[in-house]
């Protein structure tokens, strides 16, 4: 964080404790806002990253941060993408994580056969339903679909490990092909069924539609995958889980083909703000900003600075009015606590926008002595600079030094600036020397 910003004292505030109320709406009967789960796809999805190349100590690293988060699954490459993919799952399955360990395949035999050798807890396997991957991808109809989906589900169970079965592009398939498939698959014993917005079209009205009308055809758990496409991945997991879905696929930065996924940061954001206690006890906060400097590093990006929770200025206030009110009670203007993700509250004050009380805190800071007066009065002299150029904290503190020690002992500050040299004067950079 650049020296320009002071960690500020925030006051004690205490509130009478009312519900919450952006918890889930009690029409959602349905509703597992309040007992989701994570399926982290980092190692999956995230491998689909334009930038993405995970060495196997880096798949292992990876794995074991998002183990020590909480993420309750972990999904995998498939195995038959390359022979390393294989010996890497293998490899992470060996780790003895508390996640459980999926792989991804297609719905084939022969990916299903391989996929069971590994040693993964469970199969996540997929199909194209929508006619666009129906025609173009892997060219199958519906029958064809339900009979592989059917083989590959018994023969996977026959072992003894999960197995969840999705409709990839679920959007733009036909409801009632959807449907069919669906409760064919959850007839015969499918651990979870996926819904999958493959190119992120979908908005959260349609999401809830959805999820609703498949709680009413299947008894197993209901997974999402959100594409980020449109941007409303992080809604549309929201309304997903508010509709009754369970699982929700993350990535760490929402890395993932394209644009990516549902961010696993920014869909923790979110969720505290809806299920404070089960996310708190649940997921190790403070360990997000190490898990995503991490991804960060592995895949070459930087960490955005808009990212939710940790992003550069995500807890930094600047506008005097929000720093005056930040300074009284931090809920003003937060709806996320910095402290719950081990980070920090920052009063930007060097700037032209800055106001008298942010100011004042300041000067606090500095164990000097001004009255309000004084304080609007050098407010004015920092605004002034602040017109000209960007500030800095040395700016800040050197005008309030100057100014308290003008008031303070009058005579010792007209010796000191007699001594000046007056073409230092910052106020006016223009002034050329004589
Ligand atoms: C939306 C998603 O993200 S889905 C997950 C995407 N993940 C991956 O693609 C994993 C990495 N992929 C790979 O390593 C390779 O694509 C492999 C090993 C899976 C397949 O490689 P190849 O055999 O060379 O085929 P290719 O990638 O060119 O084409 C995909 C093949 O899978 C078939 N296919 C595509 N989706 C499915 C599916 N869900 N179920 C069954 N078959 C499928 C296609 O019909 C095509 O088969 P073809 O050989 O008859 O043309
Ligand atoms: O397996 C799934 O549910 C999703 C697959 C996928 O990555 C997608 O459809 O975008
Ligand atoms: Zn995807």
């Amino acid at each position: 964080m650049s020296e320009d910003f002071q960690k500020v004292t925030e006051s004690a505030v205490t509130e009478p404790q009312q519900a919450n109320p952006y918890g889930p709406n009690p029409a959602d009967y349905l509703s597992n806002v309040k007992n989701f789960q994570l399926i982290d796809s980092t190692l999956r999805e995230g491998e689909q990253f334009a930038n993405a190349f995970f060495s196997t100590e880096k798949k292992i690293e990876i794995a074991k941060a998002l183990d020590d988060f909480g993420v309750d699954y972990i999904e995998l490459t498939s195995p038959v993408a390359s022979e390393q993919s294989r010996s890497d799952c293998e490899a992470i399955c060996k780790l003895g994580l508390k996640a459980k360990i999926l792989t991804h395949i297609r719905c084939h035999m022969d990916d299903a056969r391989v996929a069971v050798e590994t040693g993964v807890d469970g199969v996540d396997v997929v199909i194209g339903t929508s006619k666009f991957l129906r025609q173009y991808s892997h060219g199958k109809d519906m029958n064809y679909i339900a009979k592989s989906a059917v083989e590959v589900i018994e023969f996977v169970k026959s072992k003894g490990i999960e197995i969840r079965f999705s409709s990839e592009d679920s959007f733009r398939s036909d409801l009632v092909d959807l449907l069919n498939i669906y409760k064919t698959v959850d007839q015969i014993g499918v651990n979870r069924v996926g819904i999958a917005d493959t190119v992120g079209c979908a908005n959260p009205r349609q999401v809830y539609e959805l999820i609703r009308t498949l709680k009413s055809v299947v008894s197993c758990d209901i997974e999402c995958h959100f594409h980020n496409d449109t941007g409303c991945a992080i809604a549309n997991a929201y309304t997903a889980l508010e509709g009754g879905a369970r699982l929700i696929d993350t990535c760490v930065l929402g890395i993932g083909e394209r644009n990516g996924i549902v961010p696993l940061g920014g869909l923790m954001a979110r969720m505290i703000v809806a299920a404070p206690e089960y996310v708190k006890s649940k997921y190790k906060l403070h360990k997000l900003r190490d898990l995503e400097n991490l991804v960060a590093e592995a895949v070459e990006v930087n960490i955005p600075f808009n990212n939710p929770i940790t992003g550069f200025c995500a807890f930094t206030h600047k506008a005097g009015i929000h720093a005056k009110a930040i300074l009284a009670n931090p809920s003003t203007y937060e709806i996320l606590d910095p402290h719950d993700f081990g980070m920090k509250r920052y009063i930007h004050f060097a700037n032209r926008l800055t106001g008298w009380n942010a100011i004042k805190s300041r000067v606090d800071q500095l164990n000097l002595n001004l009255a309000d007066d004084q304080i609007k009065e050098v407010t004015n002299k920092i605004k002034k600079l602040g017109d000209v150029r960007p500030l800095n904290i040395d700016d800040v503190d050197s005008i309030i030094k100057d100014f308290h020690a003008e008031v303070s002992t009058p005579r010792l500050a007209a010796i000191k600036r007699d001594h000046a040299d007056l073409d230092n004067d910052d106020l006016n950079p223009k002034k050329t020397k004589q």
